[in-house]
Order: structure tokens, then C-alpha cells, then sequence
């Protein structure tokens, strides 16, 4: 007698974690997470190395509790990452898939941003193995999680610095320009311009008006001798050096000094603050019950404080805006 009804979940023995792009603090703790859920579980844990460049060289090995000790505090990732080309191609995935068999992997658990999900959704969508992301990126740029995990870290980090440069920009009259990083996304630049009380901020999702920013600047040089200016490296400007140069050459006051520091990968490393641990961790573990509980091509997010699965296609797809109560708060503040 055929039975109807919803199909259960076929049980799963062995899943695999790895990390892939661009390394986030807090990975690692996403990983321990993911490995302990997965052992808590019943399961066998395997790390795969690099990224899908591991997958497809087979640079697979079984974790186990204690391979995972001693990580939770520590910035980049233990199980490495990597930018694959050729997991781009059909035939690198087809290795990946063929290694990935041969360890009996029945899951994955995939942790990085938008372009390691479009891999790992590629790869679903050929190879039925089912995928659970979570959100690793210092970017912040994803659909389907109010923050990603390494955001908070690099915002901090960027902070710390910002205060610093404040301290010199205030005992030598200069106007500071900062880069930090945001490819498209101006996530780290509000925050820690918010944070730092910077005068502007310059981010790829609004049109940077360099007339009004001048303006503004010889107004404020009435009130104040300093400023900090905080630009995302994907500016549709440019750099902080090339917008630095713009403006310099529209005040026209040789009595102003101009200055660019760019902090660059200083904000990927280091370790993880307290919300980015627990984040990593949070996420982590909703991935290994995400994959037990039967979901796929999705990515375990944590939105108003409860674990959110989301499809891939949605994470990638779907913009995440700045607030723009945010924006209106540097503006004002800067007077
Ligand atoms: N369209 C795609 N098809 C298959 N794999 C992809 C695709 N886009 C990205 N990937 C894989 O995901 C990896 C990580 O993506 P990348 O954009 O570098 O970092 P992030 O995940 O941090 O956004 C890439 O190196 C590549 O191997
Ligand atoms: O030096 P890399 O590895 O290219 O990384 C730089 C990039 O890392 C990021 O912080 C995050 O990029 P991902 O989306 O790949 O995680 C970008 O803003 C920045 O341009």
C-alpha cells in the first residue's frame, strides 16, 4: 500500500563545514558551533579546507570536538579560505561533487557571503546535496540576517582607529579622509562613522555630491578645525585618495592640510567581539539543525533576536538598504 504524506527528511550521517570568500572574525566560532551541533547530533563532522578549492582537491577531514578547541576567540578562519575559479565551472564542481561522494558527505554547511551562497546554490541545484549558509562577511551586505558575523569586529576595529587619527587631526587642524572597507556596501563606513563622530560619509549606495561636501567643509571650518571623513572603498566617487584630491583641489585653502589613511585588512582580522561570537555560534548551530530538520539552499540568518532561514536566491537577490535613519544622524550630528 502506498503511503501519502510529507516526505520525512532522509536521516543524515556525515555533513561537512567550510568557509569560503572573504574571512570574517567570528568564523571560527561558527565553525566550532557547526561541528559541535553536528557531534551533539549524532553525526560524523567533516572540515573541508579552503573552500571550494579544498572540495575540489579533496582537502577533506573529519573534526571532532577537541579539533575545534580553543577557537572560539580567535579572528580569520582554521579551516582557511579561498577564491575558486574553477568551482565556476562545471567541471571543477563535478570533482567537487565526485570528493564529496567519496566521503559520504549527505550535507554541507556553508559559511561566507553572497558569492560563496551563488556557489552553493549552483552546486545544489546540480548535485541535490543538501546546503544550509551562514552569513560570514565583514560586510554586512546580506539578505535575510540583521547583521553578518565579523560586521561588529570590523566596525570596532575601524572605531578604534578613527579615534586615534581623531586625536592627530585635532592637534594638527587636518581633514582626515578614511577609507574602510565596503566593496558595495557602506555597512562598516556608517557605523563606525556614526561611532566616530565623522563629519561625512561617503558609501556606494547613495550619489556622492562633492559640491555640497565642500561647501559643507568651509562652512564647518568656521566652527570646527577638524574633520574626519569617512569613505567605503567602493565610493562612486572613487577612493578615499582620489575624493581627497577632488575636494582639495575645490577648496583651493592652502592652509589646510588633507590627509588619507586607509585601514584595509586590519579590519578583517582580529578577534572576535562578544556579538560576533555568539552570532558565529547562533548561526552555526541553526545550520546543522537547518540541514537535520530538512532545509536546503538556504542560509540561517538571526533577524530580531530569531534564527530566520532564507533562500539562497533571496540573500543574494534581494538589496539589504542602509537605514536611512542612520544617514540622517551623521548629518545632523556634524554641525
Ligand atoms: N556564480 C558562481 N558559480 C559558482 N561558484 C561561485 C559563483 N560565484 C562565486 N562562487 C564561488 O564562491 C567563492 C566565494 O565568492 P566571493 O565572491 O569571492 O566571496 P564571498 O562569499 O565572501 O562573497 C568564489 O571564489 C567561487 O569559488
Ligand atoms: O582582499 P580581498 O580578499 O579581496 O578582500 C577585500 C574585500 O573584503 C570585503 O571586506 C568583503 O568581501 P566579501 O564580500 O568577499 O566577504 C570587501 O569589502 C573588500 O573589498
Amino acid at each position: 500500500m502506498a503511503i501519502f504524506g510529507a516526505l520525512k527528511p532522509k536521516p543524515m550521517k556525515k555533513i561537512a563545514v567550510f568557509t569560503s570568500g572573504g574571512d570574517s572574525p567570528g568564523m571560527n566560532a561558527c565553525i566550532r558551533a557547526a561541528v559541535r551541533t553536528g557531534i551533539y547530533k549524532g553525526l560524523d563532522v567533516f572540515g573541508i579546507y579552503r573552500g571550494y578549492e579544498g572540495m575540489i582537491e579533496g582537502d577533506i577531514k573529519r573534526l571532532h570536538s577537541h579539533s575545534v578547541s580553543n577557537i572560539i576567540q580567535r579572528g580569520g578562519t582554521v579551516l582557511k579560505s579561498a577564491r575558486s575559479m574553477e568551482f565556476k565551472t562545471p567541471e571543477g564542481r563535478k570533482k567537487a561533487f565526485e570528493n564529496l561522494s567519496a566521503h559520504g558527505i549527505e550535507g554541507l554547511v556553508a559559511i561566507g557571503g553572497d558569492g560563496t551562497f551563488t556557489g552553493a546554490k549552483v552546486f545544489y541545484e546540480e548535485f541535490g546535496i543538501p546546503t544550509v549558509g551562514c552569513p560570514g562577511t565583514i560586510d554586512n551586505d546580506i539578505y535575510g540576517t540583521d547583521y553578518t558575523i565579523g560586521f561588529d569586529t570590523a566596525v570596532n576595529t575601524a572605531l578604534e582607529a578613527i579615534d586615534k587619527i581623531r586625536d592627530t587631526a585635532a592637534a594638527h587642524d587636518r581633514i582626515f579622509f578614511i577609507e574602510v572597507m565596503g566593496r558595495d556596501a557602506g555597512f562598516i563606513a556608517v557605523e563606525s562613522g556614526i561611532g566616530g563622530g565623522a563629519e561625512f560619509v561617503m558609501v556606494p549606495e547613495t550619489q556622492t555630491d562633492l559640491d555640497a561636501v565642500v561647501k559643507s567643509l568651509k562652512k564647518l571650518r568656521k566652527t570646527k578645525t577638524s574633520s574626519i571623513i569617512v569613505v567605503a572603498e567602493g565610493d562612486d566617487l572613487g577612493s578615499a585618495d582620489v575624493i581627497m584630491k577632488l575636494v582639495k583641489e575645490k577648496i583651493q585653502d592652502p592652509s589646510k592640510e588633507f590627509k588619507v589613511t586607509t585601514l584595509g585588512h586590519i579590519q578583517r582580522g582580529g578577534n572576535p567581539t562578544a556579538r560576533d561570537r555568539v552570532l558565529g555560534s547562533r548561526c552555526g548551530m541553526a545550520a546543522v539543525e537547518g540541514l537535520l530538520s530538512g532545509k536546503t539552499n538556504c542560509m540561517a540568518g538571526i533577524m530580531n533576536e530569531q534564527v530566520v532561514y532564507t533562500p539562497f536566491a533571496d540573500c543574494i537577490g534581494l538589496p539589504k538598504p542602509l537605514n536611512p535613519d542612520h544617514l540622517a544622524l551623521i548629518d545632523i550630528l556634524s554641525i
